[in-house]
């Protein structure tokens, strides 16, 4: 008899041995469903040595049912699943299903059935059928995703497809996908890039654990650097997973993608629709998936023959996963590479701190592209103090950034007004009473979005409509909007530039990839003289006629002023000032501020990276931050305050008393309550030499909290909210 121990997907269980019917075999890795109770549960054979578990007498054991047909899960990335859950305090099994596709993936490939409109258009319909009619042009899914897509039930559909307006199309999932040409457009490289290329070249030929900082001033043509490096993967028919920091970025590197190897690589991200999920998963785990671009969530993904990993825009804090298990996607790649024996390229103009220190200690590779391709200069930079250019009352853009819009408007070029923030107002308030709108769930101000006419809370999605009177003191036509959104930046450009057409960019308004794509077509078309975005428009895009960017508040994101409130601005500042002078013509950055003196707007102005840098370090340094010293947060929630709060006491209470662990707190989050729960923090600084995690461990594994409270461990935090 074989005994098997398996990690389980199960909320409570973690661990459970069974044992292989006879004739069965089943190796370290397989994915394979087994009794429980009267259920079944998915589990991964794991190595019993590695997985600590309760001995359960053979003559106990229950015999597995079923090895699902795919191929086991490679000891490299057990290992990695291990190590993740370790160093983020995380449950195993909730590490392993990052690498799980559907269950249906796991059945097999096959096909699917998928519908799509038949064309048919009869004269009389059900408003429903109309507004369904309209909203599935062009689309082909699952009629679910369908009645989602178009927001009607299932039922209408099926009504649809019975009367002939919708057809049921097969799909074949195992359908390979076209293969990349790695010498379809080879581009011409400058010298700097030849030499990183080589590098990269190189590295992947090796075959060997070598993680590199790719180190290169915006527009300096880090893409095509790295691409020599996928180039070569795809040569020894190795895969490549490239990590971008957001789906919307996706978009324009397909784009790229295809016009270097000729094909569009394999797209891995949360709204995939499940026919295009089982099929990318499918051809990841049997390696006919050469290169796969996604968001954070392909890192896990069980590759069969991973031979690189690039991650761009590796400064992104984007890359860090705040809910669930709480890892940098960022650092567990270079981890990945190691386990799988593989380099691995972090991608930057603006490298976080951690990684250049990294870099400086030998640790990472350090490869620098100095100067932009093609000879374009970086922008100039300009610093407009609010204090003395004061906007006009009711406006906020200074008089001298009005004067450059319109004069890059009469000169036919284009320009870039940064505000990280959605929507028209970030508070709303009647003039009467001075009731403010709040979220019911969080504590944070309802965002007026004129677009939508709504007032909406970005942290938990509550919405409403914006009413025609103070709920309050119920006046008529009293509510102010106070401060400034994209929105009302865009109302502020069309009153000072009639005529010029203006595109708001945020996740609100290129919330899928045809409107992406349709407005990178419009920029590049020079169909929009000025785009007024948040700060997914402050990376990655490439537009030649991009001559002013001006940066309508320096100082929103300094406020707060958590551990990297100045390295996010600086960073959020040089990427987008990149955008600017890409081309032939020269770019000129206005950055407007209440605070020229600080030291991240000065160094800005003065083009000193280095001087930023250093100051940054040196504070970090002084504060034991990282990466001189390790940060940790535990944060604890409850639907009930008071029970809430007792539980962060009662951890506060229990706190080790160690010389190289700090505890600050508990103190209630500065989101006191976030999705109708209230929340208390405590933050751990430790020496680096400190076993934090041991420590956390020990120290919470001794309590027990009532059921409705929840007590999550951030390692490394980059929200402090
Ligand atoms: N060797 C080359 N031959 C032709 N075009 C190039 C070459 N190198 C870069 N380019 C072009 O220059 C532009 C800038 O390159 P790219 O977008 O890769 O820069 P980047 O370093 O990623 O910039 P950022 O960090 O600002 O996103 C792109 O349009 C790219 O196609
Ligand atoms: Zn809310």
């Amino acid at each position: 008899m074989t005994r098997v121990r398996l990690l389980v997907f199960n909320p409570v269980l973690n661990v459970l041995d069974y044992r292989l019917p006879d004739g069965v075999a089943a190796e370290a890795g397989s994915v394979v469903i087994a009794p429980l109770g009267p259920r079944q549960v998915l589990g991964i054979v794991w190595e019993p040595e590695r997985l600590a578990g309760a001995e359960v007498p053979e003559a106990r054991l229950r015999p597995i049912l079923e090895v699902l047909p795919v191929p086991p899960f490679p000891a490299a990335l057990r290992r990695l699943i291990e190590w993740t859950a370790d160093y983020y305090c995380a449950p195993m099994n909730a590490v392993a299903r990052m690498a799980l596709g559907s269950m249906a993936a796991l059945r097999g490939g096959g096909t699917a059935t998928e519908y799509r409109l038949t064309g048919l258009e009869p004269k009389r319909l059900t408003p429903q059928r109309a507004a369904a009619l309209d909203a599935l042009h062009g689309e082909q899914a699952s009629i679910r995703e369908l009645a989602d897509l178009a927001s009607v039930s299932e039922g209408v559909l099926r009504g649809m497809v019975a009367a002939g307006l919708l057809e049921p199309v097969t799909v074949d999932l195992d359908r390979p996908y076209a293969r990349a040409n790695p010498l379809h457009a080879a581009p011409d490289l400058s010298p700097d890039q030849q030499a990183a290329a080589d590098r990269f070249v190189a590295a992947v030929a090796d075959q060997a654990f070598a993680p590199f900082l790719l180190d290169g001033v915006t527009g300096s043509g880090k893409t095509e650097c790295y691409f020599e490096a996928v180039a070569e993967a795809i040569r020894l028919g190795r895969q490549v997973l490239v990590l971008l920091p957001e789906i919307a970025l996706t978009q324009n590197f397909l784009r790229r993608f295809e016009a270097r190897f000729g094909v569009p690589p394999v797209l891995w991200h949360s709204s995939l629709k499940q026919s295009e999920r089982r099929r990318a998963w499918r051809a990841i785990v049997h390696g006919d998936a050469q290169v796969v671009v996604g968001a954070r969530s392909a890192l896990f993904m069980p590759f069969a023959r991973l031979g690189l990993i690039v991650v761009d825009e590796a400064h992104e804090v984007s890359f860090k996963q705040d809910d669930g298990v709480r890892y940098n996607a960022r650092d567990v790649a270079v981890i990945r590479a190691k386990f799988e024996r593989i380099p691995v390229i972090l991608a930057s103009a603006t490298p976080a701190l951690e990684s250049l220190q990294l870099a400086e200690a030998g640790v990472y590779e350090k490869v620098d592209l100095p100067a932009r391709f093609g000879g374009a200069e970086l922008p100039a930079i300009e610093v407009v103090d609010l204090r003395v250019e004061a906007p006009e009352r009711g406006h906020w853009l200074a008089p001298r950034l009005v004067a450059e819009l319109k004069d890059r408007l009469a000169r036919g070029e284009q320009s870039l007004l940064f505000l990280n923030r959605r929507g028209y107002a970030p508070l709303t308030l009647c003039r009467h009473c001075g009731y403010r709108f709040q979220c019911p769930n969080c504590s944070a101000w309802l965002v007026e979005h004129r677009l939508s006419r709504r007032l909406a809370c970005h942290h938990c999605g509550h919405e409403v409509p914006v009413p025609a009177e103070c709920p309050e003191c119920h006046t008529p036509d009293c509510l102010v909007a106070c401060g400034p959104g994209v929105e009302r930046i865009a109302d502020e450009v069309a009153e000072v530039l009639p005529g010029a057409r203006i595109a708001v960019v945020t996740s609100d308004t290129l919330n899928s990839p045809d409107k992406i794509g349709a407005f990178v077509a419009a920029a590049e078309g020079k169909a929009i003289d000025v785009i007024v975005g948040t700060q997914l428009v402050t990376k990655g895009y490439h537009f030649p006629e991009l001559t002013l960017v001006g940066v309508v508040d320096a100082d929103l994101g300094l406020e707060g002023g958590d551990l990297r409130a100045g390295e996010r601005t600086y960073q959020q500042i040089a990427q987008v000032a990149g955008r600017a002078g890409r081309g032939e013509k020269p770019g000129e950055v206005l950055i407007q501020t209440r605070h020229p003196e600080a030291a991240v707007i000065a160094a800005l102005a003065a083009g000193d990276r280095d001087a930023f840098y250093e100051a940054e370090a040196e504070a970090r340094r002084e504060a034991g931050a990282p990466p001189f010293g390790r940060w940790a947060a535990i944060i604890v929630s409850s639907e009930d305050e008071a029970e809430a709060r007792e539980a962060a006491r009662a951890i506060g209470g229990a706190r080790p008393d160690l010389p190289d662990v700090m505890v600050l707190g508990p103190a209630p989050a500065p989101m006191a309550l976030l999705r109708g729960r209230y929340r208390y923090r405590l933050l751990i600084n430790a020496r680096r030499s400190a076993q934090v995690q041991d420590v956390i461990r020990d120290w919470l594994g001794a309590l027990t909290f009532p059921p409705g409270v929840r007590v999550a461990i951030d390692i490394d935090p980059y929200s402090f909210v």
